[in-house]
């Protein structure tokens, strides 16, 4: 985790992103790190620290029981598995993250703490098996087990002057897609996101992530149905992308079609990832990118 230098502190970094949701990397399997608030967030912060839209604490599960950082394990997540501690950029703890586990997948692969391609990581949301496609110390491709998409009725969500109705769906995380079939990619572009999203606090009491997604045509050679989305980030604000927003996103456009099962693929800014649906549960597969290594100064925060 640390390197020593004049006696100071030098915490190690790797930065990655999946489909452009990008995130800080710190390995701290012992939990020793005290990850406040203000801490994630300045490191998040796109001036003043790494910047990133959130991120991921690789530890040992049974480490952040003994620390007190969690009461006990999230179900199906065993003590030796490696734990996702995901921060959204405001320094927020989220339950889960689907690009966020595709990322940190790549990294154990990448950085030795891992040696097979399937393997379960822990998230507050439970267990996440993973399949490692392949990788090299750069570039991945991973699928992960979402668990279920639970559809739980509609709400509404203001948008600068608009209202869009949406299915709340919860991917371990809350999320409200709204599928609007009659947008265009155009249309989806021109929507703005800079005033924020307005939930329904009663529906919401803890906040959501908001999706936008519309249909965009007949099924590929594949059988995948194409759609393309954008997402506001509880924690964050608009990213480029959002794995759990993506599976309840495609959980929703096949609602909309009266199916409950089906494979997508999905057109978000920063890139486009695989959603399946099926009884058993959803799965997500995309790409995964390491692209820096590197080392915080221990001085990087001080502000005088
Ligand atoms: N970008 C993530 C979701 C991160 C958590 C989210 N902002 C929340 O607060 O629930 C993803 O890829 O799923």
């Amino acid at each position: 985790m640390t390197t020593q230098s004049s006696g100071a502190e030098h915490l190690r970094f790797v930065k990655g992103h999946g489909t452009q949701n990008d995130f800080v990397i710190l390995t701290d399997p012992a939990a020793a790190l005290d990850l406040t608030e203000s801490l994630v967030a300045a490191l998040c912060d796109r001036r003043r620290g790494i910047g990133a839209d959130g991120l991921l604490r690789v530890v040992r599960s049974a480490a952040l029981v003994e620390r007190g950082v969690l009461d006990r394990l999230p179900e199906g997540v065993a003590p030796d598995d490696w734990f996702m501690d995901y921060r959204n950029a405001d320094g927020t703890i989220a339950e889960m993250c689907g690009n966020g586990v595709r990322v940190f997948a790549h990294h154990l692969r990448a950085s030795g703490l891992q040696s097979h391609d399937e393997f379960t990581v822990g998230s507050r949301a439970g267990a996440r098996p993973v399949i490692v496609h392949h990788h090299d110390a750069v570039h991945a491709e991973v699928t992960v087990e979402m668990g279920s998409a639970r559809m739980d009725g509609d709400s509404l969500v203001r948008i600068g002057d608009d209202v869009y109705r949406g299915v709340m769906v919860d991917v371990g995380n809350p999320h409200l897609a709204c599928v609007v079939a009659d947008l265009t990619g155009a249309g989806l572009a021109a929507v703005d996101f800079s005033g924020g999203v307005l939930l329904d606090d009663e529906a919401f009491p803890h906040g959501a992530n908001v999706e936008l997604v519309t249909p965009a045509g007949p099924a590929d050679q594949h059988g995948r149905l194409p759609a393309a989305m954008r997402v506001f980030e509880r924690g964050v604000g608009e990213t480029r992308s959002c794995g759990t927003g993506l599976v309840a996103a495609g959980a929703a456009v096949l609602a909309h079609r009266g199916d409950a099962v089906g494979t997508l693929c999905i057109t978000v800014p920063g890139g486009q990832v695989e959603v399946g649906i099926r009884a058993a549960g959803a799965t997500l597969r995309g790409p995964s990118v390491l692209v820096a290594h590197g080392e915080l100064h221990p001085d990087w925060d001080r502000l005088d």
